[in-house]
């Protein structure tokens, strides 16, 4: 589909099978002998033919590429016989019929000759070149030697990196004084990743690892221009070869990618739309049924007919990964706990085929606009918007077959679309995210009937925004993590630095702009087994717990090395993944309602007078018909 840019660069790979076995042509001797140049021959090419005959009358010397003496002189060439058979090739070539020939095996020879500097022969031979030969030559000759020079500079930086030393203090504070020098920033982060990633043999006499992870943190905050506790924090998150290439991911923006909307249009017929107007695009990839990556455009993408009649919606790749996890079904009841600007919830109502009901929710009212809009355009017509604090949602209204949360984060996933996240957060906003991201899964969970599922996701990289959630949840309620289904991005981390996580975080998915080309994400998905509440779960810590040994190897992830900073009586929730009841007690202030995936509208009804709440296409009353 589309026009397909065709990125690999096909290298000719010399003779095929059948020309190699062929022998080198043989002709009768009178074939051989050397004719006398034809009338239509150029000035030029008579003067090489004339030139040939003499060498082979012996009557001139003629020079060969230095290349090709080394493959004359070579004795097992020789004695194999090819040598002869190369030479006889290209005399049968330089005297045959074609011009065409003959130029291009004499104009490969003077390039190497005039290489070696030579007289004689090359010296008429550069009389008779063109003024652009020459400066072929030239061109090819400087290249050569630059060459020669960046290969013995490497050589030169290995052997300086082995013993690489840190500037002292005074060097540092020197440095201070005068504007960044971006070229030794970045040769010195790279010979400091060099020691650190080799430090018992690179690492300089009376320095310490801190010392070099010291400098090179200050070196990228000034070389990626980050504030220290960002630049920390993911050098916490990420091994150092990787960390660089995610700073790199984050100062090029992600392909600019839509998604079709299936209740409008197919993917095929938008393509075709979009192509017609001169949009270059592809599908986004096998993972995808309804994306596409628009390469470049010679109309604005945001503002075409297609765009504007609700066929499709500008999306990054990766937020289509939260809803494929949630897998909404037709007939479901599914709440989008913070939905604007509604892109997921679109994508929710176009899996659900604008059946059963959708209720999208998101705190600000003014985003909610921006959710009303999209779902107009997008001609959804199951969903209600709803402007709560999702921590009070469950109060409202549950039983919901669905959820998803997309909390409110920290962006540090998305820094290339936002870069004022490299300076704007510090540990204050992120321990604020972390504590109403808990507040919010604890109240998605409370919100999802039994057996339901709850999607839990944050644009965001940081452990204390993604697994420390999950794992506070599942300390908290009794859920389990399940797969998320999608196929690909990397396990969530089971433990990190000194803390350990409830191993089934792992079923988690990290996708990252260096690794997977989209926006940084994290996705989980939970299954509630039950409304009980763990009897433990309020004398449960807040923190995950914290390894009795900090130098147990990464590796180590046995039971031994975990222990769990939980009180007494909390191996309920271990159980939680094994299927099995917690100890639980109910919660009071929670009222059960089992509404078996049909919308109780009752809730709605009773406070309607308190909701700001707008209803698309079909009445609040009752179930929504179901179009199957
Ligand atoms: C990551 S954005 C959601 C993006 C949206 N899911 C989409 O795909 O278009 C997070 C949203 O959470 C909303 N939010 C923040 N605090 C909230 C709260 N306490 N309850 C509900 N929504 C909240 C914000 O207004 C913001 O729109």
């Amino acid at each position: 589909m589309g026009r397909k840019g065709n990125f690999v660069e096909k290298t000719p790979s010399g003779p095929g099978r059948k020309a190699k076995k062929q022998k080198p042509p043989t002709l009768p001797d009178h074939l051989k002998e050397v004719k006398e140049p034809r009338e239509t021959l150029g000035r030029r090419s008579q003067k090489r033919a004339a030139k040939r005959s003499a060498v082979k009358a012996g009557t001139a010397t003629r020079k060969k590429p230095a290349k090709k003496n080394k493959a004359v002189n070579d004795e097992s060439l020789d004695s194999e016989g090819m040598s002869d058979d190369d030479g006889e090739r290209k005399q049968l070539f330089d005297d045959g019929d074609s011009d065409n020939m003959g130029e291009q095996s004499e104009d490969d020879e003077p390039l190497d000759d005039n290489f070696k500097g030579s007289s004689g022969d090359s010296s008429n031979d550069d009389e008779e070149e063109l003024p652009i030969e020459k400066k072929s030559k030239q061109l090819k000759l400087k290249k050569q030697q630059e060459d020669d020079l960046g290969e013995k500079e490497l050589l030169m930086n290995i052997q300086q990196s082995e013993k690489y030393t840190l500037p002292s203090g005074e060097e540092i504070e020197k440095e201070l004084l005068l504007p960044p020098d971006l070229t030794i920033l970045k040769s010195r982060i790279k010979e400091v990743v060099g020691v650190l990633s080799d430090f018992t043999i690179k690492r300089e006499e009376g320095r310490d690892r801190i010392d070099y992870l010291d400098q090179l943190r200050r070196d990228l905050c000034t070389y990626y221009s980050y504030n220290d506790f960002l630049m920390g924090a993911f050098m916490e998150t990420f091994p150092l070869g990787e960390l660089i290439d995610f700073l790199e991911a984050n100062e090029t923006p992600r392909p600019m990618t839509i998604r079709t909307n299936t209740l409008k249009t197919r993917r095929r017929d938008l393509a075709q739309a979009l192509i017609n107007r001169g949009v270059n695009l592809d599908p986004i990839g096998k993972w995808s049924k309804v994306g596409l990556v628009i390469y470049n455009s010679q109309v604005p993408v945001g503002a075409t007919p297609e765009y504007l009649a609700g066929h499709y919606i500008l999306q990054g790749a990766s937020s289509f990964l939260p809803v494929m996890a949630l897998a909404p079904q037709e007939g479901d009841k599914v709440l989008d706990m913070s939905a604007a600007p509604g892109g997921k919830t679109s994508h929710i109502a176009a899996l659900m085929k604008n059946t059963g009901m959708l209720f999208a929710n998101d705190a600000n009212p003014e985003r909610a606009k921006a959710v009303v809009g999209n779902l107009h355009r997008l001609g959804v017509t199951n969903a209600v918007v709803m402007t709560y604090d999702g921590k009070v949602l469950p109060k409202m209204s549950r039983g919901y077959n669905r959820v998803l949360l997309d909390a409110p984060c920290s962006g540090t996933g998305v820094i290339s679309k936002d870069p004022s996240a490299k300076t704007s957060k510090d540990s204050k906003d992120i321990n604020r995210c972390s504590h109403l991201q808990k507040e919010l899964i604890l109240a998605a969970i409370d919100c999802a009937d039994e057996g339901g599922y709850i999607v839990y996701s944050t644009c965001s990289v940081l452990v204390q925004e993604n697994e420390w959630v999950v794992d506070y949840a599942l300390k908290k309620r009794h859920v389990k993590v399940v797969d998320t289904g999608l196929e690909f991005g990397r396990e969530g981390f089971p433990r990190f630095q000194k803390l350990v996580f409830h191993p089934s975080v792992k079923l988690s998915r990290r996708f990252y702009p260096h690794t997977h080309n989209m926006d940084g994400f994290f996705v989980a998905k939970l299954k509630k087994i039950s409304n009980n509440i763990p009897s433990t779960a309020e004398e449960i810590e807040e923190e995950p717990a914290e390894e009795k040994n900090s130098n147990d190897s990464d590796d180590d992830t046995s039971a031994k090395s975990r222990r769990m900073k939980r009180k007494k009586g909390s191996k309920a929730n271990d159980s939680n993944n094994k299927n099995s009841n917690p100890k639980i007690k109910k919660g009071n202030d929670v009222k059960e309602e089992k509404t078996n995936g049909v919308a109780k509208t009752g809730i709605l009804k009773k406070k309607a007078g308190n909701l700001k709440k707008k209803v698309f296409g079909k009445k609040m009353k009752g179930p929504m018909k179901q179009r199957k």
